[in-house]
């Protein structure tokens, strides 16, 4: 009866915050810079998050605080190149992941990319990396299905001439018909040119996913009461559109659900359908965002003489020079990734048992933390100076190449690393190439600044207005 009473309620209330207060200022963290309210609550955290601006406001931090800040009572974000060695690469693959990753199970199932602890990650992984390879990615056919997409993209802007054409909705149709090329070819989605299904689920994939963060109680809950029937959740037709194309026979050699098949024996249908899900949503936003921010900088009148410079580089160039191997291309794809990584946000870690050192600071164990490229490309300046301008011809430069290719976080590091990285970097030279070798992009009077700004997806970035409207018009030819 007792228990019921008003004041038991609030002695209660009383003891328990006094034991939090007590705890919160005993904290091995508190040595860390930072806000004071992050050592009591994760709310001002929280609040950034729900704004899809936890990115930004981390950065401000680190700017403010340096390299190490804490940012909530058990969190703490780094921007050092130290930091990404012992968080992400020690022992290999680094720290394992906490169940943030959970968000992105599919079907119920862990997928390489969900696994938290690293056992269960190098066993996934040792069966599909080789899928992933550079020499898999740039032989025939797997490069020719990227070259005819690409060069299907460029006849879309080349009928869009004398009007405008919104990149955000036709590069991720291409990042989609790219990845589901390499995943089920000859399964793969047509999106660029079809008006119909292959374009919602495009749609679905990248937008739905959004559900899932902001309200992850809810989501959780719905995802309960479905496992067990192994149903569809939000994404009905993408989950229909990969149970089928990964259950198809016949598909190509260097395709990933090929690799998965021979191994059916450890790998069920719903563990290769869950594994394919998630590398298409993997490869759609990254790729798609990633090229969308780069082309909308290359179209500003800031950056017209890079465009004019890549232009050049690729019209001089012999057709048979291999997309990898020009240099200017290199350097304005790796500064897009700095200036405009596809996943700028923390990539979350447990402190391992015993705790670690890291950055000059003890961090217990359980502790989270983490590094968001978009700081950790920012943050030295003696490596990347004038770090928010956007200047591919830095990556010319020899003096001081092995450090910025160091702080390069783009596709993350170690061994959970981006294991579509060569994937990604083909599409987006390619479609790079066969776009400014024909055209010369320019914003739609219509776009304004803040409608490309940078606004955090669940696991990715995309621009607010979630429209990018350029115009095309064709280089003119010489003689
Ligand atoms: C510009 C494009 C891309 C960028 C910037 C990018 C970036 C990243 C990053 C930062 C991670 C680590 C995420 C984490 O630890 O939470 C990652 C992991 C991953 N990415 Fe990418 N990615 C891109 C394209 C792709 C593509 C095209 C695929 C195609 C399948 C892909 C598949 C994956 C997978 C499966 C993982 C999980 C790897 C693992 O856990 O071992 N990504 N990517």
């Amino acid at each position: 009866m007792i228990m019921l009473s008003p004041l038991f309620g609030i002695v209660a209330f009383a003891v328990l915050s006094g034991l939090y207060l007590i705890r919160c200022l005993l904290s091995p963290l508190n040595r860390i810079p930072g806000p004071a309210l992050a050592k009591y609550t994760s709310w001002v955290l929280k609040w950034h998050e729900l704004n899809a601006n936890r990115t930004k406001y981390i950065h401000s931090l680190h700017l403010k605080y340096g390299p190490v800040v804490r940012i909530a009572p058990n969190e703490v974000a780094f921007a050092s190149q130290g930091a990404v060695k012992e968080i992400y690469c020690s022992a290999g693959s680094g720290y394992d992941k906490t169940e943030f990753y959970d968000l992105f199970m599919v079907y119920g199932r862990r997928t390489m990319f969900t696994t938290l602890n690293k056992d269960d990650h190098a066993r996934r992984k040792r069966i599909l990396a080789d899928r992933y390879a550079n020499s898999n990615v740039v032989r025939q056919p797997s490069l020719s299905g990227i070259a005819e997409r690409a060069n299907s993209f460029a006849q879309i802007c080349a009928q869009s001439v004398g009007g405008s054409l919104d990149l955000f909705v036709i590069l991720h149709a291409y990042a989609f018909d790219c990845v589901t090329h390499h995943l089920f070819h000859p399964y793969g989605a047509n999106s660029l040119y079809s008006t119909s299904s292959d374009e919602e689920i495009m749609k679905e994939v990248y937008k739905d996913r959004l559900i899932q963060y902001y309200s992850p109680t809810l989501h959780k809950l719905i995802a309960k009461v479905l496992y067990p029937f192994a149903k569809p959740r939000e994404t009905p037709l993408a989950d229909r559109f990969v149970l089928e194309a990964s259950a198809q026979q016949g598909v190509a050699p260097f395709t990933l659900v090929s690799r998965l098949h021979e191994k059916s024996s450890t790998l069920d249908s719903l563990d290769i359908a869950a594994e394919c899900l998630d590398h298409m949503a993997a490869g759609i936003d990254t790729t798609g965002d990633g090229l969308c921010f780069l082309m909308w900088e290359l179209s500003q009148p800031r950056s017209f003489r890079f465009q004019q410079r890549l232009q050049q580089e690729l019209l001089e160039a012999s057709p048979e020079t291999a997309f990898d191997k020009l240099p200017f291309l290199d350097a304005v794809v790796m500064e897009g990734l700095r200036c405009f990584p596809a996943i700028p946000m923390s990539l979350p870690r447990y402190v391992p048992q015993g705790g670690r050192e890291i950055d000059g600071f003890f961090v217990p164990e359980r502790a989270i933390v983490s590094c968001q490229a978009y700081s950790v490309h920012r943050i030295d300046q003696a490596v990347f100076p004038q770090p928010d301008l956007f200047n591919p011809e830095r990556w010319l430069e020899e003096d001081g190449d092995a450090q910025r290719r160091r702080l390069m976080f783009a596709f993350a590091n170690g061994g959970r690393g981006c294991v579509g990285k060569h994937l990604a970097l083909a599409e987006m030279k390619l479609l790079l190439r066969e776009v400014y070798s024909r055209f010369i992009t320019l914003p739609d009077p219509s776009m304004t600044a803040e409608m490309m700004e940078m606004s955090d997806q669940l696991i990715s970035s995309r621009p607010l207005a979630a429209r990018c409207l350029l115009r095309f018009s064709p280089i003119a030819k010489k003689g």
